[in-house]
């Protein structure tokens, strides 16, 4: 008997067929799942306690960070990462049935900045003069040629959306390199875990590090060795600017650990008598199809 999936509200990047639906669909019951316009639209939603969830994008294995997603995590204080979903990208270009013969005329083409960027040289070679223009998310760029057929553009985004809004798919699989993956958070007001079938065999868990105040060598150097001699194993770090003024920076760190492992525990002790402000986000599992090597 097939699993049900959990039914709560969950707001999504809309509108519908965007890559983070698909996502969001991998784990919960379509009932419950509201696109939501932009990232700090999903953000605030679950922020505000209108929805239980919202799942955004965080990374793309080409195209790195989403700093939207990142930097609106670090601000709403009590947000925890409950699950991530990781799916494989495949992006389409697309047109109006109206246009279907005029491509040859396209005046633009638009998406996601991510999509046009994971599909740049094709775009470049392909449709060298035509100026691409960045809309909220993939489908709402499918969204928008749907609805206004007489215009000459086409859009970049994925099979469901070319279905959904009834669009023509000039090219399949344009994306400029085959290893695209994406990695999606679910977000809450809680500190919890999705459990259900086919979870990742581990637990990962990311924390935000901001170092103390004022400059001083060996800084990095320090917090890496934290986790170093605990043999705990880190899947990322990224540095973003805290905004506070040109060379201050905070860490986002994902480490192969549960966060109430005793290494894990010694692990931001010490970085707190360090002087380090250490802010977990939680431990959970991946969820969907895990990126295999190129
Ligand atoms: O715009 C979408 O469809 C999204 O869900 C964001 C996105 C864009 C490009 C790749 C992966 C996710």
């Amino acid at each position: 008997m097939e699993e049900r999936k959990f039914s709560p509200s969950v707001a999504y990047l809309g509108p519908e067929a965007t890559f983070t639906h698909v996502a969001a669909s991998l784990l919960f019951e379509k009932s419950g799942l509201l696109p939501h316009p932009t990232i700090p639209d999903c953000i605030e939603a679950v922020v505000s306690g209108k929805v239980a969830y919202a799942v955004v994008p965080l990374e793309n294995a080409l195209e790195g960070s989403v700093p939207l997603t990142i930097d609106y995590m670090v601000q709403g204080e009590d947000l925890f990462i409950n699950a991530e979903i990781s799916t494989p990208i495949e992006q389409h270009l697309m047109v109006n049935q109206k246009q279907k013969d005029n491509i040859d005329e396209l005046k633009s083409i638009q998406s996601h900045p991510h999509a046009l960027a994971q599909c740049h040289k094709y775009l470049i070679y392909q449709f060298r003069k035509i100026p691409l223009i960045q809309t909220t998310s993939t489908s709402a760029a499918a969204k928008y040629i749907s609805d206004n057929p007489d215009e000459k553009i086409a859009a970049v985004g994925n099979r469901l959306a070319a279905e959904k809004y009834g669009l023509h798919i000039v090219e399949e699989n344009i994306h400029d390199f085959h290893y695209n993956h994406t990695r999606f958070v679910v977000l809450s007001l809680r500190k919890g875990v999705l459990e259900k079938k086919n979870h990742s065999e581990t637990k990962k868990t990311t924390l935000m590090v901001k170092l103390p105040e004022g400059d001083r060598s060996g800084g990095l150097h320090q917090i890496l060795s934290v986790f170093a001699w605990r043999k705990l194993n880190l899947s990322k770090i990224e540095s973003r600017p805290l905004k506070t003024g040109l060379g201050n920076y905070f860490f986002i760190i994902d480490v192969q650990e549960t966060e109430d492992h005793p290494m894990m525990i010694g692990a931001m002790e010490e970085l707190a008598s360090l002087n380090c402000i250490v802010r977990s986000f939680g431990s959970y599992f991946t969820y969907g199809q895990l990126p295999t090597r190129p």
